[in-house]
């Protein structure tokens, strides 16, 4: 099977044509000609390393009418997407080998991208005993990072030893940030807005502690600890002190909170719930800025489908989270590359090169050059288009960007070689 891209700006560079042969980019160069190569015009496009998503919920096993492994995978390619790693909070929690070991062959079977599953750090995401995370390190899911996403590990003893755990295993705990005690009931983020809106607050210090608490957890220990959907421009912050004293952290940000803030809560719309809540215009430039200079290494989607059920009803009660695979890159472009805050090969750095490394996947995040896997994807970044939900590949529908115009258009994706999307549409 062999693929010649014609014309592609490689990390925006100059026009170059890519030949992918056996999975692999076997050549990058001028007019390069092969007969028998199913060709690309690719005049105009950027070419970067396919993305890496640190952060997503898929749904399978348990609420298959939100999301399957499938349905989540073919977003992630149509979003440009080579690899995710799906969230342990599924029904059954995926917090034994057997577990991770059905959503990896699942991933396997639905062949759109390279499923990888997070294992939960706390049997049953109860916060109460260590999960099994030898076992799952050691399955066939090779499971490195860890997770109660949708719950804080907030026992500071039971973190310790998660850390201890995963240092050995040479894995990472990605901490959803939340101390419970602070946020009973939350709702939007707290504020005056809150307060006028009759909407319980969810403060910005229920994350800041946690995340202050953490590090200093994580230096002690000597492990590596990731930051889940940073929110607040105290966390970058307390982040940016962390990193200058050597403590091993990372963190992700979310394209909402890039983009998006807690003024949408007016509308009372719950498609504009999440945890954590969007937050103001300064916590948005204090993430952008944060996200740009590498303080925050990674943009994760927390791609989160909800059935309508769950989401169309009155704020209160609609679950929190709002879909993001296949409008990741775009509003990376608006909110970073549109601003002079990245360029392309930062792009390629904060969605594709850190979140391999960070999760130790090889074969993704490298460089597009011989020898590589072609792991990559075509973007059109002078294309505009009003975001339609009913046309998203997600079995859900709660995207807060709907009606929305967003830059850049991914018109391929090739994992390994084979093209997942073509003219910006799945392949299968
Ligand atoms: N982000 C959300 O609002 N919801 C996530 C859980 C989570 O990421 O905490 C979900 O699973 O729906
Ligand atoms: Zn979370
Ligand atoms: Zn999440």
């Amino acid at each position: 099977m062999t693929t010649l891209i014609k014309g592609a700006r490689v990390l925006g560079g100059e026009p170059a044509d890519l030949l992918l042969e056996d999975g692999r980019i076997a050549a990058v160069g001028r007019r390069l000609s092969v007969t028998g190569a199913d060709v690309v015009d690719a005049d105009g496009l950027v070419a970067l390393p396919g993305l890496v998503d640190l952060h997503t919920h898929l749904r399978e096993p348990g609420r298959e009418d939100a999301e399957t492994v499938e349905t989540g995978s073919r977003a992630a390619a149509l979003g440009g997407y080579t690899a995710v790693h799906a969230m342990a909070n599924t029904d059954p929690v995926a917090d034994t080998a057997g577990v991770v070991e059905q959503v990896w062959r699942l991933g396997r079977q639905a062949g759109l991208v390279d499923v990888v599953p997070v294992g939960a750090v706390t049997v049953g995401l109860r916060g109460e005993r260590l999960a099994e995370l030898g076992a799952m390190a050691d399955s066939a899911a090779r499971v490195r990072v860890f997770s109660d996403d949708g719950h804080c590990v907030a026992d500071p003893a039971l973190m310790r030893r998660a850390l201890e755990y995963v240092k050995a295993l040479d894995g990472v705990v990605a901490q959803h940030a939340e101390e419970p005690r602070l946020t009973v009931g939350a709702q939007m983020n707290e504020g005056d807005r809150s307060a006028r809106l009759g909407l319980t607050g969810w403060p910005a210090a229920a994350e800041e502690a946690v995340i202050a608490r953490d590090v200093l957890l994580a230096q002690h220990v000597g492990a590596r600890l990731h930051v889940c959907h940073v929110s607040t421009a105290g966390s970058v912050e307390i982040l940016r002190w962390a990193k200058s004293r050597g403590v091993q952290v990372t963190a992700e940000v979310t394209p909402h909170h890039l983009l998006l803030t807690e003024a949408l809560a007016e509308s009372y719309d719950p498609v504009f719930k999440v945890n954590p809540p969007l937050r103001t215009d300064e916590d948005v430039q204090a993430l952008r800025q944060g996200l740009a200079d590498g303080t925050v290494d990674a943009v994760a989607t927390d791609h989160a489908p909800h059935a309508v059920e769950d989401k169309e009803s009155e704020w209160a009660q609609a679950r929190p989270g709002m879909l993001g695979l296949e409008q990741a890159l775009p509003v990376v472009v608006e909110a970073l590359v549109e601003t002079g805050l990245l360029d392309w090969a930062g792009v390629a750095d904060r969605m594709s090169v850190r979140p391999a490394a960070i999760g130790r996947l090889d074969g993704h995040g490298r460089p597009v050059a011989p020898g590589e896997p072609a792991n990559l994807l075509l973007l059109d970044p002078a294309a505009r288009a009003a975001v339609d939900p009913a046309a998203l590949a997600s079995r859900s529908r709660n995207s807060p960007y709907a009606g929305r115009e967003l830059p850049g258009r991914v018109v391929a994706t090739f994992l390994r070689g084979e093209a997942t999307v073509l003219d910006g549409k799945a392949v299968r």
